[in-house]
């Protein structure tokens, strides 16, 4: 907390994504009175404020008046206009952490129109448990600390990888992405032990212990998934005609081309 015990820390937005960071660090000790949200709907002001304790204001200006570190959490078509509408001498001190899917380091000094400590950041939800996977790279007037402070406030939500930023876009579609795809697979999890007789809080429950469970064994474990797969399947059992299903139905194409698709969504989102 060395860093961030020292900064005042502010959110540009304050959505599904501004949330899951501000309750992951509320949970990892930073003062809710040192962080700022600036954010346009009075309904999600209010929530925020009852819900975290933190500041909040409808005027963006006052988030770069009162804070030195400036989390950019709008969607990435609103980017622009928001930009705009900010004063080029504030914006220039401040460190910008932008979780922007697609939006460019170049794109955010472009849109400052000056050397900006730029931050450029890939969270996923799962930071609001503290379990999140989250990406950092930096721009070229970012210096050490600069990282280092991104560093740590996303580490308080769970891990933290550094990447080239030309990678941004292929986390963006594994990680940043990768929770709903998840969750859509636990549906169907859940669907099919329904389908099969299971009571519908039963086939809930066992379906996101699975994955849970799962998802532990494989980060417990340190093996390759493959390792562990093979020790769910018997010669001749079930797992095994399961997983002949799975491949006949195209599950790993699926997923591929699932990731794909986000990735060029994210690198469309970059060239608007
Ligand atoms: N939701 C997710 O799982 C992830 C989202 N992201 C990125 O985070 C950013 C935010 O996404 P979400 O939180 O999902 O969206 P969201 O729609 O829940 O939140 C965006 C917030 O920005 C506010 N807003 C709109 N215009 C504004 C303006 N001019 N000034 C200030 N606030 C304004 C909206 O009222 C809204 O509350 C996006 O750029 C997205 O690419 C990144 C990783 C994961
Ligand atoms: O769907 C989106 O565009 C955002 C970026 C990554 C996850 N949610």
């Amino acid at each position: 907390m060395t860093i961030l015990a020292e900064r005042k820390l502010g959110f540009i937005g304050g959505g599904n994504m501004a949330e899951a960071i501000i309750k992951g660090l509320c949970a990892g000790g930073v003062a809710a009175a040192a962080i700022t949200v600036a954010e346009p709907v009075a309904a999600r002001r209010e929530y925020l404020a009852a819900s975290y304790g933190v500041r909040v204001s409808p005027d963006n200006g006052t988030v770069l008046a009162d804070c030195d570190t400036v989390v950019i959490a709008v969607k990435p078509q609103v980017f622009s206009g928001m930009i705009a509408g900010l004063e080029r001498p504030a914006l220039q001190e401040k460190l910008l952490i932008s979780i922007m899917a697609g939006v460019t380091i170049d794109a955010i000094e472009d849109a400052c129109a000056g050397p900006v400590r730029v931050v450029r950041v890939m969270p996923n939800t799962p930071a609001l448990v503290l379990a999140g996977a989250t990406a950092i790279c930096r721009g070229g007037a970012a210096g050490d600390a600069d990282l280092a402070c991104a560093r740590q406030i996303f580490e308080l939500v769970g891990t933290v990888c550094e990447v080239e930023e030309k990678l941004m876009d292929a986390v963006t579609g594994l990680s940043g992405s990768g929770p709903a795809y998840v969750f859509t697979f636990v549906e169907a999890l859940a669907d099919a032990g329904v389908k099969n007789g299971l009571p519908r809080e039963t086939a809930n429950r066992l379906a996101i212990q699975t994955v849970l469970g799962a998802a532990r064994l494989l980060s417990d474990s340190g093996d390759h998934p493959a390792v562990l797969r093979d020790k769910v399947t018997s010669p001749g059992g079930t797992t095994i005609a399961a997983q002949a299903a799975l491949e006949r139905h195209g599950f790993r194409s699926a997923v591929l081309a699932a990731v794909d698709a986000a990735v060029a969504r994210s690198a469309e989102l970059g060239r608007k």
